[in-house]
């Protein structure tokens, strides 16, 4: 995991940021693309809204289609079908210097951070303003400002070869916030870090949409990476959008096969040694109830006072898997109790405790 969030904590990071949120600030209308010569479509009829503020996560496996749906957000490709209306402007109808002009406006980071090798990091975040014709003492107070935010004023002078990774994406994150956007498109920007610089760089991206009011977008195959900084997810699947919403609800109660697998399966699975040891019936006296509480954010909280207030006799705890989302509790808890408990007494006594109940069966030899 990236990081394991209390409810306290997420509170305050998750709501939304713009007071104008609710609002669509990015709508996808009826998207499909088919690259030249292909016989299949890489988008299928995709339909999206992003709310402004809101950060909003696309999350496929590889081949999926993210990178495509990005970069026709962007208009670096063109799609076969359907629209992208950004604050209200269709996008496929600019033409190239409007086009110019709405990209200034558009921030995007990459996956391998695309700086240049023979710039310092100050003159790699001044270049998009140099071009775009900013005069230089402005050019200057920007740069200023941005290493400010993303911590890196003592690095100013040094050369992409002398950063680190994390550093690297602080450098293209301060380059993309140059025009002041209030779109940010992420192409797996955290892919190449390890999971430290992750958990910064996200804490980062949370810190410019909660100051700065941006609305951010980004692709990733990594569900953690949504769990800790997005609102909402889609989940993309060869194509189409197979299942969307809030993240609390995606995460723990995931309707479709591709998002379980693209979860941490802790929270979906008895863990292996288990299964070889349970059975439905009792195999002699030995054998134990194990029971299994679901927790799906729709209300139930792990409460282990309430729980053995109904439980008598011993309770072991077995296993937990319990993270909040957006101060909702997820995962499970595995309770293996003693051997004077049987399913039916068991089912009533506990009925209610958890968003979901399941008495698992019986486990001998444990
Ligand atoms: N320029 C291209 N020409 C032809 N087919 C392409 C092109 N780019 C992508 N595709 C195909 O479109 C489909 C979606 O690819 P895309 O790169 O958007 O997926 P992805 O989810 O971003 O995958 P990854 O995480 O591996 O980058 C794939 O079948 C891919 O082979």
């Amino acid at each position: 995991m990236v990081s394991l969030t209390l409810p306290g904590e997420q509170d305050a990071v998750l709501e939304p940021a713009h007071e104008g949120s609710g609002k669509a600030h990015v709508q996808i209308l009826g998207l499909s693309k088919r690259y030249a010569g292909q016989t299949q479509d890489a988008l299928k009829n995709i339909n999206l809204q992003v709310k402004r503020g809101e950060i909003f996560g696309i999350i496929g496996r590889s081949g999926a289609g993210k990178s495509t749906l990005i970069r026709c957000l962007n208009r670096l490709e063109a799609p076969s079908a359907g629209q992208v209306v950004i604050d209200g402007i269709d996008i496929g109808t600019l033409r190239d210097r409007e086009l110019v002009q709405w990209r200034r406006r558009t921030g995007m980071i990459f996956q391998h951070f695309n700086l240049l090798s023979a710039k310092t990091v100050r003159e790699n975040i001044e270049l998009p303003m140099k071009v775009a014709g900013v005069p230089a003492a402005e050019r200057q107070r920007k740069v200023d400002e941005l290493l400010a935010l993303v911590g890196l004023e003592q690095r100013q002078h040094a050369w992409p070869a002398q950063l680190s990774g994390g550093q690297k994406q602080r450098v293209g994150i301060a380059r993309a916030l140059v025009h002041d956007p209030e779109l940010l498109l992420c192409d797996e920007a955290t892919s190449a870090l390890d999971p430290e610089t992750t958990r910064a760089i996200l804490a980062l991206l949370k810190k410019i949409n909660q100051q700065r009011h941006i609305t951010i977008v980004l692709i990733t195959h990594e569900m953690d990476v949504v769990h800790d900084l997005c609102h909402q997810v889609a989940v993309i699947d060869q194509g189409e959008i197979i299942e969307r919403g809030p993240v609390w609800r995606v995460y723990s109660d995931p309707q479709q096969e591709t998002t379980r697998q693209l979860l941490n399966p802790q929270h979906q699975a008895l863990p292996e040694y288990l299964v070889p040891l349970l059975t439905s019936q009792r195999q002699n006296t030995q054998s134990r109830l194990l029971v299994r509480l679901r927790y799906t954010g729709q209300g139930a909280s792990p409460d282990l006072g309430a729980l053995s207030r109904r439980l008598a006799g011993e309770v072991t705890l077995l296993f937990s898997a319990i993270e909040w989302v957006e101060n909702k509790a997820t995962g499970q808890l595995l309770l293996l109790l003693d051997t004077s408990h049987d399913r039916a007494a068991t089912q009533q006594a506990l009925n209610g405790i958890a968003d979901q109940l399941e008495i698992a069966g019986y486990v001998t030899g444990l």
